[in-house]
């Protein structure tokens, strides 16, 4: 059977390194292309050789056309302004993608909306499996303690992260205000400074914590008078981001256009 073949945008950031280690040691999928900016000093040079792990005979490219043969799904871990242009580009040439990026605002989130009603896309806040068990475990925590609880919930990441709150703390917070009920533009606190007042018990806090290289941490506190339940997840390596990724390439291939996250991906959408 022919290999899955992907292209990897945004190659040389911090994902992109990783998810071309990733496939290259991958049994089943191909490095078909990898992209970079036009401007950058890397276009031309090989993939393989950019990760040190020697030549991919895959030379990084400016643009998703001169490429368009050579892959299948293109997954991207870049910015909400590129990753809506590959979409867009995508679309046009009926390729998949997979979308790691975060921190897309409401209307890029609609534009991405829109432009899957013609394409197939898996976009997900964190590819990691034990994170998407995460987000099932604050459903049960939410629906048993959540209501006389004070809900908090903290990440932190490497000094470079751009977004803040992390999307997967969004997420987060998104899980635990459906299943209470709630709308999350309302019952959100982005940090507290000052003399506030007493707690709001309706509220979900968020925050944010940007030091040195820490891949990614999210916590999410129930707090009650006596008690308190903390639900941790800690990535300790970007592997499991890139793994997830090249899991729902996978899963992705057979599928028509739609919008999908990994809750799907990994069969936990009914449950
Ligand atoms: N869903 C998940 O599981 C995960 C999601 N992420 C998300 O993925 C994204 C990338 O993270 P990370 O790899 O750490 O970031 P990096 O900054 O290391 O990498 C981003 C890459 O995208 C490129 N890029 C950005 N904007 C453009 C553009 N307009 N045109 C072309 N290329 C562009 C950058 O190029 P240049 O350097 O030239 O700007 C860089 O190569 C973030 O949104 C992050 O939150 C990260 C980890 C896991
Ligand atoms: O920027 C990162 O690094 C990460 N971003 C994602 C997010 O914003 O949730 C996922 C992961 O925590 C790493």
């Amino acid at each position: 059977m022919k290999n899955l073949r992907v292209a990897i945008a945004g190659a040389s950031g911090r994902m992109g390194r990783t998810l071309i280690e990733s496939v290259m040691a991958h049994k089943s999928i191909e490095l078909g292309a990898a992209l970079e900016r036009s401007c950058s000093t890397l276009v031309g040079c090989d993939a393989g050789q950019l990760v040190g792990r020697g030549t991919a005979n895959v030379a990084l490219a400016a643009t998703i056309e001169e490429v368009a043969d050579d892959f299948d799904v293109l997954i991207d871990f870049t910015s909400p302004e590129s990753t809506l242009a590959y979409a867009q580009q995508c679309k046009a040439l009926g390729k998949s993608m997979v979308i790691g990026t975060t921190g897309l605002n409401a209307e890029q989130q609609l534009q991405l909306q829109q432009l899957a009603t013609e394409m197939p896309i898996v976009f997900a806040p964190n590819m990691a499996v034990g994170v998407n068990l995460m987000f099932r475990l604050l459903k049960i925590a939410a629906d048993v303690m959540g209501e006389q609880c004070d809900i908090e919930i903290q990440e932190t990441h490497h000094r470079f992260k751009k977004d803040a709150p992390s999307g997967t703390a969004v997420k987060m917070g998104e899980v635990i205000a459906a299943t209470l009920g709630r709308d999350l533009n309302e019952c959100a606190v982005y940090g507290r400074e000052g003399i506030e007042g007493e707690r709001d018990p309706n509220t979900i806090g968020f925050a944010t914590t940007r030091a040195g290289d820490v891949v990614g941490e999210h916590t999410a506190l129930f707090a009650d008078i006596g008690e308190r339940i903390e639900i941790t997840h800690k990535a300790t390596s970007r592997s499991t981001f890139a793994n997830g990724a090249l899991r729902a390439s996978q899963w992705l291939i057979e599928k028509p256009a739609g919008l999908y996250d990994m809750q799907q991906v990994l069969g936990f959408e009914n449950s």
